[in-house]
């Protein structure tokens, strides 16, 4: 049974008239005929009572009738939402963001959208969480993932997913560097950091330095991207600040030789939100996405 088989019955059971639903309908009386045969095959009995001048619904017919005029509107109700949301969309969508944030945030985000626009074709490039802002400027990327910073370019839209909290971490195993920050005053002098070469969390170990009146930090390396920072810590290279969803989304061997220091003082939580030029949150593509985000619903 179809849904032109419904209308064909429904037409059929208000006429009362073969002709003229046949006719209505744009088949033959004979065709009416056998389409009215086979639903009640289908359903294994008749619904209508014919003599030669009228017919008439049976039960059943009444209970098909009821059936067809509900689910027709229905199906009436649902082409109208669909024409609604227009045109179903299509084309590349440029995301970046980090391989932490590729596991911790942009999963449920992604299912959402590819639910509803699964005609788009999705261009993820992973890197250092700390390009994101400038990924969007340059339009390398349409959308990023990113730390919020201190100040936002005003050409930047930012709609914020989550406070993440930043850690200190340290190398579990025994080490030299482990010893140093195991003292009961340990001299931050002489401890090597390892910090990442830009960013939001550069700028909060920057302050931190400035708090504890380090003014000429012991700096092991600078690296791009915070998971480097962690698998350096786990090796015993130095101690790091970073966001704590990056160790714990680190591998497990790596997660293992690592311990947090401490998570007080000024290492104040930062704000990890989704970014794009603010122009651009018009552009189809873009404004789907946009609209799917948890702080835009
Ligand atoms: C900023 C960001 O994307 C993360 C998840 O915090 C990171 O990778 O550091």
């Amino acid at each position: 049974m179809d849904i032109r088989d419904l209308k064909m019955f429904l037409h059929l059971a208000e006429s009362r008239h073969f002709g003229r639903s046949a006719r209505a309908m744009h088949v033959s009386p004979s065709t009416l005929s056998r389409q009215i045969q086979r639903l009640e095959e289908d359903l294994g009995q008749p619904l209508f009572i014919r003599d030669n001048r009228t017919v008439v619904l049976t039960e059943a017919g009444e209970e098909l009738r009821l059936f067809a005029q509900q689910t027709l509107l229905q199906y009436q109700q649902l082409r109208h939402a669909i024409d609604q949301r227009g045109p179903s969309l299509s084309g590349e969508l440029h995301l970046f963001c980090s391989v932490t944030a590729a596991y911790s945030h942009l999963p449920p985000i992604l299912d959402r959208f590819r639910v509803e626009h699964p005609s788009v074709e999705i261009k993820l490039t992973t890197g250092d969480a700390a390009d994101a802002v400038e990924k969007t400027l340059s339009g390398e990327a349409d959308i990023a993932i990113a730390g919020k910073p201190e100040t936002l370019p005003a050409a930047v839209a930012f709609s914020m997913l989550d406070n993440l909290s930043v850690v200190m971490i340290a190398p579990a195993l025994p080490c030299p560097v482990r010893s140093q920050v195991n003292q009961l005053l340990p001299d931050w002098q002489n401890i090597p950091f390892i910090l990442p070469d830009q960013g939001p969390v550069r700028r909060r170990i920057e302050r931190w330095f400035r708090h504890q009146r380090i003014t000429n930090p012991f700096i092991y390396a600078t690296v791009g991207g915070h998971e480097a920072m962690v698998s350096m810590v786990a090796l015993g290279c130095g101690v790091a600040l970073i966001p704590e969803v990056v160790l714990e989304n680190s591998p497990e061997p790596v997660r293992n030789r690592v311990t947090i220091l401490d998570r007080s003082d000024e290492k104040a939580p930062f704000e990890l939100g989704v970014c794009a030029q603010k122009k651009r949150l018009h552009e189809p593509l873009i404004e789907a996405f946009w609209k799917l985000l948890p702080g835009q619903r």
